[in-house]
C-alpha cells in the first residue's frame, strides 16, 4: 500500500499556488464511533479539501489549504479499524488528536491502552491532544469533563471537549497542533517555547458554532 501521498499531494498543492512550508502529519484515534470522521468533516468544511479514500489501508487522506494555519499544511490521517497496519504510521506522525464520546465510558477507559499504544509506536515528541467528543449531548455525558482534564494532566497532554456536531473547539485542535508544530520548527529548544496549553485555555472557551447538516 502507499506509504506516501502521491507528489501532487504533497505541501498544500490540490489546485493552489499557496507555498506550503511545513508539512504535518496528523493522526486522528480513538475507539469507533467517537467521532473521528465526523470530526475531520466538520474541519473539512472550514479549510479541507477532500484527499482520496486509500481503500486497502481504509485510511482517510485530507490535505489542508495552507491559508487556515499560515502556510502550514496538513495531512490527516483518521485510522480506526487497521491497528497493525496503523502501527507503522504513528511513525510519521508529528501529532496525534486522541478522541474519546463523553457519552461512552467505554471509549473514555480505552484511552490508556490508546496511550500505552501511543507511547510505543509514536516518535517521542510527538504532540497528543485529548479530546471528549460529542459534548453537544450532554444529556446523555457518561464522563465527566473534570475526569477528562485528570486524565490529560496525568498524562501532560492538553485536553479540551469538543463536538464535531456543532464545530465547537474543532478548528481551535487544529490550530493549536499547528501552532505548536510550527513554533518547534521554527525555534531552538531553549528559547521560550509556544505554551499549547496556555493557549487552548485562552482560546477554548470563545468558538463554539455553526450548524450541522
Ligand atoms: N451529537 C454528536 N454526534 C456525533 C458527534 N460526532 C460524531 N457524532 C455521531 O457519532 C456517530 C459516529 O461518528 P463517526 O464520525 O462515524 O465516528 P468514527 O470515530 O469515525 O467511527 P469509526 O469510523 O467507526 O471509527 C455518527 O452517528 C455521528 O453522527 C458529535 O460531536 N456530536
Amino acid at each position: 500500500f502507499p506509504l506516501q501521498a502521491p507528489a501532487s499531494w504533497q505541501g498544500g498543492q490540490v489546485g493552489m499556488d499557496l507555498p506550503a512550508e511545513v508539512l504535518l502529519t496528523v493522526m486522528l484515534l480513538g475507539d469507533s464511533g467517537v467521532g473521528k470522521t465526523c470530526f475531520l468533516l466538520q474541519f473539512k468544511d472550514g479549510a479541507f479539501l477532500s484527499g482520496t479514500f486509500i481503500a486497502t489501508v481504509g485510511i482517510d487522506f485530507r490535505v489542508a489549504l495552507p491559508a487556515l494555519t499560515g502556510a502550514v499544511s496538513q495531512q490527516i490521517w483518521d485510522t480506526e479499524r487497521f491497528r497493525s497496519v496503523t502501527h507503522a504510521y504513528y511513525r510519521d506522525a508529528q501529532a496525534l488528536l486522541l478522541l474519546y464520546d463523553i457519552t461512552s465510558k467505554m471509549s473514555f477507559d480505552n484511552i490508556r491502552a490508546w496511550l500505552t499504544e501511543i507511547h510505543e509506536y509514536a516518535q517521542k515528541d510527538v504532540v497528543i491532544m485529548l479530546l471528549g467528543n460529542k459534548a453537544d449531548v450532554s444529556s446523555e455525558r457518561a464522563v465527566r469533563t473534570e475526569d477528562g482534564a485528570s486524565l490529560a494532566r496525568e498524562y501532560g497532554v492538553p485536553f479540551m471537549e469538543t463536538s464535531a456536531k456543532t464545530g465547537m473547539n474543532v478548528e481551535l485542535a487544529f490550530l493549536a497542533i499547528a501552532k505548536e508544530l510550527k513554533q518547534r520548527a521554527a525555534q531552538p529548544l531553549d528559547e521560550p517555547r509556544f505554551q499549547i496549553h496556555d493557549y487552548i485555555e485562552s482560546q477554548k472557551k470563545k468558538s463554539s458554532c455553526c450548524a450541522f447538516s
